[in-house]
């Protein structure tokens, strides 16, 4: 398996409080991955480590093959990795084209131009960004802001997409609409990681799963040959 992301003996703290304790963590090229553990257990840790948000205080993080432990964020978009944020954090005031438009120039440019992430591309992933690309962001429901915010992470030209619980406070028809285009964009050889809160979604839809309670991975394997009772165990921890 060549490995977009490799994450071996990852700790990390904030203060005194020690957030992650000897993580490991891998994704192939073109793989989907879920991250999965009730709240509090380190999910968000991970992603802001592995995005040079915060620096790890022992451990070690390659991406596409380059050590990253001390990468600052801006310089890690542009090796190609990319994150749909908790919450979206789009830009109010400003039209749905124009927060797609913000990421273009600062994207990697080494992608051939059939696998390029256009304007275009994304309103065929996401056609109803087309129809209310003039409207101001503020005015699209969740779900449709949802798909601006992928669509945003998606023209920096991703090798890895981030996306940290995309779900969240969206209704489940639009949730289904939003995971199904993940094929679509891990076909273009894009690896994606989904922290996901809801256990059976985040089953269905990635190829392996990493489960973490309290800072440590407590479970990882195939999605599909792990039961809902292992996952359990490895959420609550053995004493539930
Ligand atoms: N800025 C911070 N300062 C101090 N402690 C923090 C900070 N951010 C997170 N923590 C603590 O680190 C631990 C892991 O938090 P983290 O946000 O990574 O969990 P999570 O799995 O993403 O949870 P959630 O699903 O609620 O987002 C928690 O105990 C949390 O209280």
């Amino acid at each position: 398996m060549r490995a977009i992301l490799k994450v071996r003996n990852l700790c990390a703290a904030y203060g005194d409080f020690q957030a992650l304790f000897n993580v490991e963590f891998e994704i192939a090229a073109g793989e989907v991955v879920a991250l999965i553990g009730a709240n509090g257990a380190g999910k968000s840790t991970l992603l802001k480590a592995v995005t040079g948000l915060i620096s790890p205080s022992a451990g070690e993080i390659a991406f596409a093959g380059e050590s990253t432990s001390r990468t600052p964020a801006h310089a890690l978009v542009r090796k190609g990795l990319a994150m749909v944020p908790e919450g979206r954090r789009l830009f109010r005031g400003m039209t749905v084209e124009d927060n797609l438009r913000v990421c273009l120039d600062r994207s990697r440019t080494d992608v051939e131009q059939a696998l390029r992430w256009t304007i275009p591309r994304i309103h065929e992933l996401f056609p109803v960004l087309k129809e209310r690309r003039r409207e101001l962001v503020e005015r699209l429901s969740g779900g449709q802001q949802q798909m601006v915010a992928v669509g945003r992470a998606l023209l920096a030209q991703p090798r890895l997409l981030l996306c940290d619980e995309i779900s969240l406070g969206l209704a489940p028809k639009v949730v289904k609409e939003i995971y199904q285009k993940l094929p679509e964009i891990r076909a273009g050889g894009t690896s994606i990681v989904i922290v996901e809160q809801d256990v059976s979604l985040a089953k269905s839809s990635s190829d392996r799963l990493y489960c973490l309670l309290e800072g440590r991975v407590t479970l990882s394997g195939p999605s599909c040959e792990i039961g809902l009772e292992a996952i359990s165990r490895a959420y609550f921890g053995a004493h539930s």
